[in-house]
């Protein structure tokens, strides 16, 4: 069996675009995309490896913020296991030494370069955990008290009329806990969760219970809940993970269960100025893509323009009902 080499690879994200590097002609993979990186040598964490062959391959100085994900791929000749951080660019001018050709690439056509095989999986890894890092951890707070004070009230009743009293749901995305309190007070179950360990702290504090920590991608419940409420956070699941998400969320609802989410009306992904990814829909494509999944009924698919700070924005929201279990 060959052994598995250690890469540590970086992804380097500015304004919204992220560095590639191509692979010069004579080295393994000449000519496709990568992230800058290297072997990691012994006695250096993969953090230090990454630090060093940015400095060795680049001329620029960096700092690894936090970890994203690891992708094991064997090539013909070659086992390697990526293991990619993200990383923040301080200064020196790009050089190239190994490679014969750099760009930033925008978040949303990262899937347009041709990649190292072993490197597609970590674009995806990246793409799912991107809002979060860049916006939801560091500035929870801000956008907990910006959205605690929103009235849903009329949203909020469109979906319970659905529900029978003391029915359980999953908030799904539940940010600063303004909804699950609401269905608290109302004399619902809740199952808090969310993939922001800082917005889950601040949630806690004001539903007074458990939230857990989790990405949407990585659920597994089972046949667990009355309800599912993704109020504006399934737009963050990129493009190509969605109908995964949407079959977890089938799966974790009782038969006649109902779903709500809400997305920006829009076509495609997309990004925001706080770094935020946006995967867009408007109403027929998503119909088609919940019918397309099998195992629910549209109950009502509906756009509205609603006020956002000095601004308005427009949404496309569904509610859905559980027919059957996605096979
Ligand atoms: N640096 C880097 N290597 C990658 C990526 N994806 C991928 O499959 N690889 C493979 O992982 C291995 C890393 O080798 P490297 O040549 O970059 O590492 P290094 O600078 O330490 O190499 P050297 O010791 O040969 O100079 C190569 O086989 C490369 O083809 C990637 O995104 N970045």
């Amino acid at each position: 069996m060959l052994s598995i080499i250690n890469v540590a690879v970086g992804i380097i994200a500015k304004n919204n675009k992220v560095f590639a590097a191509r692979r010069k002609p004579g080295l393994h993979l000449a000519g496709f995309w990568e992230f800058p990186g290297g072997k990691i040598e012994q006695s250096e964490s993969p953090e230090q490896c990454l630090e060093r062959e940015l400095r060795e391959e680049f001329g620029i100085e960096t700092q690894v913020t936090h970890y994203i994900g690891e992708n094991i791929h064997s090539y013909n000749d070659k086992t390697v296991r990526l293991i990619a951080y993200q990383v923040e660019y301080l200064s020196g001018d790009f050089q190239l030494r190994d490679h014969d050709q750099m760009q930033w690439v925008a978040i949303p056509e990262l899937d347009s370069l041709v990649w190292a095989e072993a490197d597609i999986p970590l674009i995806s890894q990246f793409k799912s955990k991107v809002s979060l890092t860049r916006f939801y951890q560091k500035q929870a707070s801000s956008y907990a008290q910006e959205t605690t004070s929103v009235d849903l009230e009329p949203l909020y009743a469109r979906f319970l009329q659905h529900l029978k009293p003391n029915a359980h749901i999953l908030d799904l995305g539940c940010g600063s806990g303004r909804d699950s309190r609401y269905f608290l007070n109302h004399g619902f179950e809740i199952t808090a969760l969310d993939g922001s360990s800082e917005l889950a702290k601040i949630a806690e504090n004001l539903i007074k219970q458990k939230v857990l920590v989790a990405l949407y991608q990585d659920m597994l419940f089972d046949n667990e809940f009355d309800a599912i409420w993704a109020c504006a956070s399934l737009l963050h699941c990129p493009e190509d993970q969605i109908l995964s998400v949407l079959s977890r969320v089938n799966k974790a609802l009782k038969k006649d269960g109902v779903f709500y989410a809400s997305f920006k009306w829009g076509d495609g992904e997309s990004c925001d100025a706080l770094g935020r990814l946006f995967n867009n829909y408007n109403s027929e494509q998503l119909q088609a893509l919940v019918n397309g999944i099998g195992g629910f009924k549209v109950i009502e698919c509906w756009e509205e323009t609603k006020p956002l700070r000095d601004t308005t924005q427009k949404w496309v929201n569904i509610l859905v009902r559980k027919t059957g279990t996605k096979k």
